[in-house]
């Protein structure tokens, strides 16, 4: 599903390369743990999966695209397979939770008898059936975080990308939102999720990829945090 083939990426003005050399695969279906110190390169990998920024070497292919080869107008349909989910939620101050959600299928242009079924049957998978109608400021953190990740999976996309998705929540809290990513991942979704959260990490034994500056110096099934 996401492969890296000795892919390098140094940052315009900088001398060091913030990934060196990285190859990995990651089959339709895992759950891959990136983990490191900060500054380690975790973003910059999930920013290269985005297509934010092209690789200064090497290649990588998602979803069956290599990147390098994508026009940009093929660019928005790459990213329909891709939900993200980000620490600080991300939402619409102004939309009701069940807007926030639908948003994301009005602008890739689904119809509104879509958007009737599909929101409604997410909500109630992230367990938000009876608060459609709040706006984000009168939720607390883990449900704000319950809506973004119900707005990245509304369109049943083939990769969830999650950058430190439980960095805002209580450990209580970051545990349900994890029960949820692994039913997400259940459903066939290849889910990686780049995190400093060690206990998280060590509570779900899936597969760890550590990077030290750059590199990849660890790939453990059933890993933990730290070696
Ligand atoms: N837009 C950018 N321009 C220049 N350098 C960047 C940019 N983004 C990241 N870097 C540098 O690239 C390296 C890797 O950063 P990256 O954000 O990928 O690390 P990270 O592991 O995600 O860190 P964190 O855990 O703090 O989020 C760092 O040295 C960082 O300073």
């Amino acid at each position: 599903m996401i492969r890296f083939d000795d892919v390098s990426k140094t940052y315009e003005g900088q001398r060091r390369a913030a990934l060196s050399n990285v190859d990995l695969e990651i089959d339709k279906g895992e759950f891959v743990f990136l983990v490191g110190q900060s500054g380690s390169g975790k973003s910059t990998f999930l920013r290269l999966v985005l297509r934010e920024y092209r690789p200064s070497r090497g290649s990588i292919f998602v979803a069956g695209r290599e990147l390098n080869r994508l026009h940009n107008w093929k660019i928005p349909g790459l990213r329909r397979q891709i939900g993200t989910v980000f620490q600080d939620f991300r939402l619409l101050p102004g939309k009701t939770v069940h807007e926030n959600v639908a948003f994301a299928l009005q602008v890739i242009g689904k119809s509104r008898s879509q958007i009737r079924t599909l929101v409604p049957e997410t909500l109630e998978l992230v367990g938000l059936q009876g608060k459609e109608n709040r706006l984000p400021e009168e939720l607390s953190g883990g449900e704000q975080q319950r809506v973004a990740v119900a707005r990245a999976f509304v369109n049943r996309p083939r990769i969830l990308i999650a950058d430190e998705p439980t960095g805002n929540l209580d450990p209580a809290t970051s545990v349900g939102i994890m029960k949820l990513l692994d039913r997400i991942n259940r459903t066939g979704t290849t889910v990686v999720m780049a995190t400093h959260d060690s206990s998280i990490v060590d509570q779900m034994r899936k597969r760890v990829v550590q990077l030290a500056d750059g590199s990849v110096v660890r790939d453990q099934t059933k890993g933990v945090y730290g070696s």
